[in-house]
C-alpha cells in the first residue's frame, strides 16, 4: 500500500530549548540520527513507508501512532533487527544501514533490552556489571585485574544510581516490580554508553502510580548528558510531557513531525490518529 509521506522533504525545525539542554541555536544542529526514505516491505505491503526523520543532539523525539502503524518496525530497522527494503539510516552522519545491531551499539546506538535479556536469578547489580563488562569486551583478563574489576563495579553502580535503583542492587532481578524492571532495562542500556537511545514503550506494564517516577528517570537521560532519545510510547500524557517533537506514524508512513502543540493542533493527525480514540 502506498501512502503519501508528508513533512519529509523539508528540514524539521530545531528542537525547542529546554533548561540544561544546550540547544536552541538559530540553525538546526546536525542530526545525530537520521532516517532517509526508510522503507520495509513484506511482499507488496509497506510496513514502514518512506519515513524520513531527524533526531538532533540532546533532543527527545516521541513516536506515536495507532496500533499497527509501524512504530516498532521502524525501531527494528533503525536498530538493525530488520533489513531495510529501501532507504538509509545515518548515525552521526555515517551510513549504518547494513551494519549488524551490535556494530550499531558499538557506535553509540542503544536500544532497551527486552525483559528476556535480564537474568532473573542474578542480582540487579550483577546484571548491570555483566552489561558493563560486555561493553568493554568481556575478556576474562579484564576481570583478573582488580583495578579493572573495581572500574566495572563503579560504572555499574553509576548506571543503577542514574535510574534510581541504587538501593536495589542486591535484589534478585526476577523479583523486581514492572516499574523497577523497566529501570533495570534502562540501566543495562546505559552500560553500553550510548549517545542515542531507542526506548520502545518503556511504560508498558508499569502501574499508574509508578509512571511519574519512571518519567523523571527518562527525563534525566537527556537533561544534562547530551544524549538523544527516540521513544515509542502509547501514553500521550507521557509523550507530551517529555518530547521536544513528536513524529506521528499512520499505516507505515510519517504523517507529521512537529512540536507537541503543533502536532496536537494538526487536523490531519486529529482525523487519522486522534479520531480513532487513542
Ligand atoms: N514480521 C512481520 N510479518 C508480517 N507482518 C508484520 C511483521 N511485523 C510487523 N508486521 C505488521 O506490520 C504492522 C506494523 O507493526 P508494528 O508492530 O511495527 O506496529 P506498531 O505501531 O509498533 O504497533 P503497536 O502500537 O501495536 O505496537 C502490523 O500490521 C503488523 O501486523
Amino acid at each position: 500500500m502506498d501512502h503519501p509521506v508528508t513533512g519529509t522533504t523539508e528540514a524539521p525545525p530545531a528542537p525547542q530549548q529546554r533548561p540544561g539542554r544546550g540547544l536552541g541555536s538559530p540553525e538546526a544542529p546536525a542530526a545525530v540520527l537520521a532516517t532517509e526514505a526508510l522503507t520495509w516491505r513484506i511482499g507488496e505491503v509497506a510496513i514502514v513507508d518512506g519515513v524520513s526523520l531527524q533526531l538532533h543532539p540532546g533532543e527527545f523525539l516521541g513516536v506515536i501512532g495507532p496500533n499497527g502503524a509501524g512504530k516498532t518496525s521502524l525501531f527494528n530497522l533503525v536498530s538493525g533487527l530488520r533489513a531495510v527494503t529501501a532507504g538509509r539510516v545515518l548515525l552521526h552522519g555515517a551510513d549504518i544501514t547494513t551494519l549488524a545491531p551490535h556494530r550499531r551499539a558499538q557506535r553509540g546506538l542503544g536500544r532497551t533490552f527486552q525483559s528476556s535479556s535480564v537474568f532473573g536469578s542474578l542480582s540487579v547489580r550483577e546484571n548491570v556489571r555483566l552489561a558493563v563488562q560486555a561493553h568493554h569486551g568481556g575478556s576474562l583478563a579484564l576481570w583478573r585485574r582488580a583495578a579493572a574489576y573495581r572500574e566495572v563495579a563503579t560504572r555499574a553502580d553509576e548506571c543503577l544510581a542514574t535510574v534510581g535503583l541504587g538501593a536495589r542492587g542486591d535484589a534478585l532481578a526476577g523479583t523486581l516490580a514492572h516499574g523497577e524492571k523497566r529501570k533495570l532495562e534502562i540501566a543495562l542500556l546505559l552500560a553500553g554508553e550510548p549517545s542515542v537511545l531507542l526506548l520502545d514503550e518503556p511504560m508498558a506494564g508499569v502501574s499508574a502510580e509508578d509512571v511519574p517516577e519512571l518519567v523523571e528517570v527518562i527525563r534525566e537521560l537527556t537533561a544534562h548528558s547530551g544524549r538523544s532519545v527516540l521513544m515509542v510510547e502509547h501514553h500521550m500524557d507521557v509523550i507530551l510531557d517529555l518530547a521536544d517533537r513528536i513524529a506521528v506514524m499512520h499505516h507505515g508512513a510519517l504523517l507529521a513531525c512537529d512540536t507537541p502543540d503543533a502536532v496536537m493542533a494538526n487536523a490531519t493527525v486529529q482525523e487519522a490518529y486522534l479520531g480513532e480514540g487513542l
